[in-house]
């Protein structure tokens, strides 16, 4: 056993109760979780949530008032060397290297990784690959487009393949193509075998990227776990969507008296284009009848048949999950900044 090593299961990243005080301000509160080996976490919060101070402390750029955290088992206080081989750092700021080109620049980076020979040669080769900059190389950073200089950043934190990487805010500024392409890269990373801690305030494209996310605010955790686990600890609802063929103002009454329990008390009529259903009501809607409903999909299916067996003639069903960005201002709502 390597001395040092912490812990030697799945997780990778871990933060155990992390404190970190400027002053009066609680930038870090009490906060941990863990982020198992080849998964993707994401790290949401407003404006000074802590986001950026738990990530450098993670990334040994900065240390604890109280606390650890452990990557790869490794703690940032006691092993901050082995931590910073382990693990590569993607800024939220480029940094000033204007006037090198794009491979001097990765070169640098590897060179202080301590890569020598054809390790680092080949390495380089790797990266300018996988990020797409192979045509860039000898083109001067202050020449590149935004997205140009995140795929640099990325792979400068890629350069010595490190097995955690910790994105800060990798898709401000970036127009979608350039967000989706980053997005890719992150899951191709990830289906490798790369453990990824990555911050944003856009929330829906966390949601498609992260096997697990985390909720901060004013420094403390408010939620964590996958967006389906926090939308159940929060009691969250679905939208169903029911098509019927004729009679929708029926099969709404009849859904009213079936399921007290699981879905509305007050019967609502909407005109075109009407906002989602509210909670507690049923909104008919032409043929569409719209409500909250809380059961499983189980209970969507026996719900189904029941209104088939009472003869209505159902066209179409629709289900719609709280988005990321619903379950952040659920959750967050409340607190003030
Ligand atoms: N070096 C510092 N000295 C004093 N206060 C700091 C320092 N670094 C951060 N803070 C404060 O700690 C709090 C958390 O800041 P942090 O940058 O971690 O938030 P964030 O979630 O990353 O925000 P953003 O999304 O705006 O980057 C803020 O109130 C910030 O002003």
């Amino acid at each position: 056993m390597i001395a040092g090593v912490h812990t030697q299961g799945e997780d990778c990243i871990e933060l155990r109760r992390l404190f970190r005080y400027f002053g009066k301000t609680k930038a870090v509160h009490d906060i941990s979780f863990s982020v198992a080996r080849g998964h993707v976490f994401g790290y949401i919060g407003p404006n000074g949530a802590g986001k950026t101070t738990s990530m450098r402390i993670l990334s040994t750029l900065d240390l604890p008032s109280f606390g650890d955290a452990f990557v790869d088992g490794f703690s940032v206080v006691n092993d901050p060397e082995l931590v910073r081989r382990r693990l590569g750092f993607m800024p939220d700021s480029f940094g000033t290297y204007r006037d090198v080109n794009c491979e001097e620049y990765l070169d640098f980076f590897a060179r202080a990784y301590g890569l020598v020979g054809r390790e680092r040669t080949e390495r380089l080769r790797w990266v300018l690959d996988f990020t797409g900059t192979v045509g860039m190389k000898d083109k001067p950073i202050r020449g590149l487009s935004k997205g140009m200089k995140q795929r640099l950043c990325l792979g400068r934190a890629l350069v010595h393949d490190p097995k955690v990487m910790i994105l800060d805010e990798p898709a401000a500024g970036l127009d979608p193509r350039a967000r989706i392409q980053l997005r890719k890269m992150i899951r191709e990373l990830a289906d490798r075998g790369k453990t990824i801690l990555i911050s944003s305030h856009i929330l829906t494209e966390l949601a498609e990227m992260c096997d697990s996310v985390g909720i901060i605010e004013q420094g403390q955790l408010l939620a964590t776990g996958s967006v389906d686990d926090i939308q159940r600890q929060r009691n969250q609802t679905r939208e169903l969507i029911v098509r019927v063929l004729d009679r929708a103002e029926d099969a709404a009454a009849a859904l009213k008296i079936h399921l007290p329990t699981r879905l509305a008390v007050e019967l609502g009529t909407t005109a075109d284009g009407s906002p989602p259903a509210e909670p507690g009501k049923i909104i008919v809607d032409g043929e569409l009848i719209r409500f909250e409903f809380e059961g499983d999909v189980r209970d969507q299916a026996e719900l189904v048949a029941w209104m088939v067996g009472q003869g209505f003639a159902i066209a179409e069903v629709q289900s719609h999950k709280k988005s990321l960005e619903d379950v952040f201002l659920q959750v967050t709502e409340g607190l003030v900044q």
